[in-house]
């Protein structure tokens, strides 16, 4: 599905969407809590389907109600043999395309004494899993991998150790331990998890914040260096409701269309949020851009923008739409962190380059240092997604000012994570022709 978009002024307001890593995680904790919880917000990306579809395959019951989704999940117990919900799948989970929902579940899986094979689609199953061949043996989960790649094999009970992990490929393999930690039974007053070189560590904050507010066992935070699970530890918060925070991940190609190309309010976006991509804002900031923030809004304007200096290393997802902002920003944006992109949906750092370089915009890779040449204006052209949502997203809020039409092709892997995207700009005035029937797959999850 190609989308064009030809050269906008933006104006209004919109809602951001809900962001998939709290509505993953809110699926989750709903699942390991054992009790019916309501979570309001929910999302309706891939990735959040994704998720759906797991913990009913894990047991859970999702009803849809009016105002939310009711997840029952009584029946579940670690260490106990699930029944599995999905019918003529047996023992099978598939994670879609998405990162957080295997690295996440997978532990969780582990959690029952079922054989479980784990897979996934698209870019999913050429991302690195080898974390599990290392790490699950040593808690008493057998693995069998193909080669460090999808489809993987896992039988538990998965039974918590001291035990050291590397936290410098991603932090989703810690959030998958923490919430499995958090229900498994262990011997001994307490059991920790010692981390090296923790990158994304916002993403922790949230797995903990989401942990606390489903009623779960928190660990002690030694500094992002050692988690420890106390068993005496006082019992946190026993809510039943959870509210899917808005996205900045997705917000972020808000903001900076409203930057680039508009006069524009979003709203939904907490400044108290732990989600890593809040720090958009600071770059906004040192981009001079024209922002406003309060209480229930976030205003932008066009106004003329200066090249930046910006460290992305734990807010990875940033890179697509700080490269559509710094196109935009007259002189040479410095970007730190892109040695964090190789692994996801596509090899972001090569990928923003090639794709942005068709719209004549030079950006250059050194290290873990990306350099973005800005304030040359940019042409329109034909471009294409490579599968990945952020490419498609920044392609398409960079398209806003450029000159001519943008079209990009393979538009839909937006579905991944904001699929109203396309029409959330078209809301705001952005001329954006071709698209998605969204109904369909708004529709498409039936609780
Ligand atoms: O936990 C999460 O919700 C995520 C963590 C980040 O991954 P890494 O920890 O691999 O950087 C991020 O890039 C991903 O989109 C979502
Ligand atoms: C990398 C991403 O997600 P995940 O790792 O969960 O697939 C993303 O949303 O950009």
């Amino acid at each position: 599905m190609k989308v064009t978009i030809s050269p906008s002024a933006l104006k209004g307001d919109i809602l951001a969407p809900a962001s998939k890593s709290s509505m993953q995680r809110a699926c989750a904790a709903g699942l390991v809590a054992a009790k019916r919880s309501v979570v309001y917000n929910p999302g309706h990306s891939n990735d959040d389907i994704a998720a759906m579809g797991i913990i009913q395959s894990l047991g859970a019951i999702i009803e849809k109600g009016n105002e939310g989704l009711v997840i029952d999940s009584t029946g579940f117990s670690p260490a106990a043999e699930v029944a599995f919900m999905n019918g003529d799948q047996g023992g099978a989970i598939n994670c879609g395309e998405s990162g957080l929902s295997i690295r996440m579940f997978t532990p969780l899986a582990a959690l029952t004494s079922n054989k479980i094979t784990i897979n996934g689609e698209g870019s999913l199953v050429t991302r690195p899993m080898d974390f599990f061949d290392e790490i699950l043996p040593q808690i008493g989960v057998t693995v069998e991998s193909n080669g460090g790649k999808l489809p993987l094999v896992i039988q538990g009970p998965l039974q918590p150790k001291n035990i050291t992990i590397d936290g410098s490929l991603s932090s989703q393999f810690l959030t998958g331990l923490l919430l499995a930690y958090a229900v498994a039974p262990f011997e001994g007053d307490s059991v920790s998890i010692k981390v090296n070189n923790l990158k994304s560590k916002p993403y922790i904050d949230l797995t903990l914040d989401v942990m606390k507010k489903f009623g779960l066992k928190v660990p002690e935070n030694k500094n992002y260096e050692e988690f420890v699970f106390h068993k005496d530890a006082p019992a946190t918060e026993t809510t039943s409701n959870y509210t899917v925070e808005g996205d900045w991940s997705g917000g972020a190609f808000l903001l900076v269309a409203g930057a680039i190309a508009g006069n524009i309010s979003v709203r939904g976006l907490s400044m108290s949020s732990t989600q890593a991509d809040k720090k958009i804002t600071e770059a906004l900031m040192a981009a001079n851009a024209g922002i406003a923030i309060d209480a229930k809004a976030i205003q932008l304007h066009q106004t003329e923008m200066n090249a930046f200096e910006f460290d992305a290393t734990d807010c990875p997802d940033l890179f697509p739409p700080l490269v559509a902002l710094a196109a935009y920003c007259n002189g040479v944006t410095k970007i730190k962190g892109v040695s964090r992109l190789a692994h996801k949906e596509s090899d972001r750092g090569i990928t923003l380059q090639e794709e942005f370089g068709k719209m004549g915009l030079k950006v250059d890779l050194d290290g873990d240092l990306m350099y973005v040449h800005g304030g040359n204006g940019l042409k329109g052209t034909l471009v294409h997604s490579r599968h990945d949502h952020r490419i498609a997203m920044a392609c398409a809020v960079a398209a806003l000012r450029a000159e001519g039409d943008t079209t990009i092709e393979e538009a839909y892997a937006v579905n991944k994570s904001y699929p109203d995207f396309y029409d959330h700009i078209k809301t705001l005035g952005a001329r954006v022709k071709g698209g998605i029937d969204l109904s369909a797959l708004k529709e498409g999850f039936k609780g």
